[in-house]
C-alpha cells in the first residue's frame, strides 16, 4: 500500500503537486492519469524519496522510503528507462542493483527471463532499443520481488507487442496480490489496464474512483439525429416521452435511445431524417472533459489540447468517491 497525505511540492512559485491525499491498494492496477505537466512524475519521485515534499507525507506500507531497509524488496519502480549506465551490460546493470540490495545473483537470471532479455543479457544497454530499455527497467523493478510496483508511462514509445506485454505483466502482478501503480496521460490505455483510477490536473486530485464506475458514468450511449423538420420531430419525440437534448450544431441527441424506434416514429409522421446514428462517447473524451480546465500546455492556436465540452454536461460534477 502507498499512502499519500497532503503531499505537496513547490518549485519556486510553481505548485507541481498540490495537497494530494489518496491510497494505492494491493491486488489491483491503479492508473495514475493526468495531462502533461499534471505532476505525476513529481508525485512518483516523492514516493521514492527522490524529491523532498514541501508539505505532507507519503508512506510505503506505513514507512518512509528512506527508512526502508533494502528498498528494492519493498517497492520496485520504472521511472525513466534511459536512466541507466549505457556502458554496462544488461546483466551487470541488474547485478549492481541486486548486490546493493542484498538480492542473490540467481534472481538476475530470473528477471531477465521474465522480461525476455536473456539472449541479450551480455549486450551493452546503450545499444538497446526503447522497448528493450523498458524491459530492462522493468526487470530492475522486479528484481527484489517487491509487493509494490510503480511504473511511470511504461508504454511510451513501445510497439503494439510491447504494449500488450506490459499490460499483461501489470495485470498478472496485481493478480498476485501486489500493489501496481502506473501513470499515463492516455485514458484509452488505462481503460484496458487499470481497475482503479486516480486523476490529477495541475497537481490537484480530480478523481479517485474505480474504473468500472468511471466507465458506467462516462460511457454515454446516445443517438444523434439531424433533420430539416426539427420542431416537428421534437414534438413527436416529446409526445412519446423521449427526452431529447439539443446540441449547439443543430443536431438532436437522445440518451440511451434506439435508432429503430426513432426512425420508425419519424417514418410514421413522414418526417425526413438526414442522420440517425448510434454513438458512444469515448472514455478519452470523458477524461478530456474532466481535466479540460487543468490542461497546462495548449496548442499553438491557443485552443486547449483538451477541447471543452460540446455535448450536454453529463459526467460534469463527477468527482471523487466517498
Ligand atoms: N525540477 C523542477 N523544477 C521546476 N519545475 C519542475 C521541476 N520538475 C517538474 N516541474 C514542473 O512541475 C510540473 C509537474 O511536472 P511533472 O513532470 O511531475 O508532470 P507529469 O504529470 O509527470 O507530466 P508528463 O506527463 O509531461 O511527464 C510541471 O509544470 C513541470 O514543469
Amino acid at each position: 500500500m502507498i499512502e499519500l497525505d497532503g503531499l505537496t511540492k513547490r518549485y519556486g512559485e510553481k505548485v507541481a503537486v498540490n495537497n494530494l491525499t489518496f491510497a494505492v491498494r494491493p491486488g489491483i492496477v491503479t492508473g495514475f492519469l493526468g495531462p502533461n505537466g499534471a505532476g505525476k512524475s513529481t508525485t512518483m519521485r516523492m514516493i521514492l524519496g527522490l524529491d523532498r515534499p514541501t508539505a505532507g507525507d507519503v508512506r510505503i506500507d506505513g514507512t518512509h522510503y528512506d527508512r526502508l531497509r533494502d528498498p528494492l524488496t519493498y517497492i520496485g519502480a520504472l521511472l525513466d528507462a534511459k536512466a541507466m549506465h549505457g556502458g554496462r551490460s544488461a546483466f551487470n546493470h541488474l547485478l549492481c542493483l541486486a548486490q546493493s540490495n542484498g538480492i542473490p545473483r540467481a534472481r538476475v537470471h530470473e528477471v531477465l527471463d521474465t522480461v525476455g532479455l536473456t539472449s541479450v543479457a551480455r549486450k551493452k544497454a546503450k545499444g538497446f532499443s526503447l522497448g528493450m530499455g523498458q524491459r530492462l527497467g522493468i526487470a530492475g523493478a522486479l528484481l527484489g520481488d517487491p509487493r509494490i510496483l510503480m511504473f511511470d508511462e511504461p508504454v511510451n514509445g513501445l510497439d503494439p507487442e510491447g504494449i500488450h506485454w506490459i499490460r499483461n505483466l501489470m495485470k498478472s502482478l496485481a493478480a498476485q496480490g501486489r500493489t501496481v501503480f502506473v501513470s499515463s496521460h492516455l485514458m484509452s490505455e488505462m481503460a484496458l489496464t487499470a481497475d482503479h483510477l486516480v486523476v490529477i490536473g495541475q497537481g490537484r486530485l480530480l478523481a479517485d474512483t474505480s474504473m468500472a464506475q468511471f466507465i458506467q458514468r462516462n460511457s454515454r450511449s446516445y443517438v444523434r439525429i439531424r433533420t430539416p423538420q426539427r420542431e416537428q420531430l421534437l414534438d413527436v419525440l416529446n409526445a412519446v416521452g423521449v427526452m431529447v437534448v439539443e446540441t449547439g450544431d443543430g443536431a438532436l441527441e437522445v440518451d440511451g435511445g434506439k435508432p429503430e424506434q426513432i426512425g420508425e416514429l419519424a417514418a410514421q409522421h413522414q418526417l425526413v431524417l438526414h442522420e440517425l446514428s448510434p454513438r458512444q462517447a469515448s472514455l478519452e473524451e470523458a477524461f478530456m472533459r474532466l481535466t479540460a480546465e487543468s490542461v497546462e500546455y495548449h496548442a499553438h492556436d491557443g485552443t486547449p489540447v483538451a477541447s471543452p465540452p460540446t455535448a450536454p454536461a453529463w459526467g460534469v460534477g463527477w468527482k471523487r468517491e466517498g
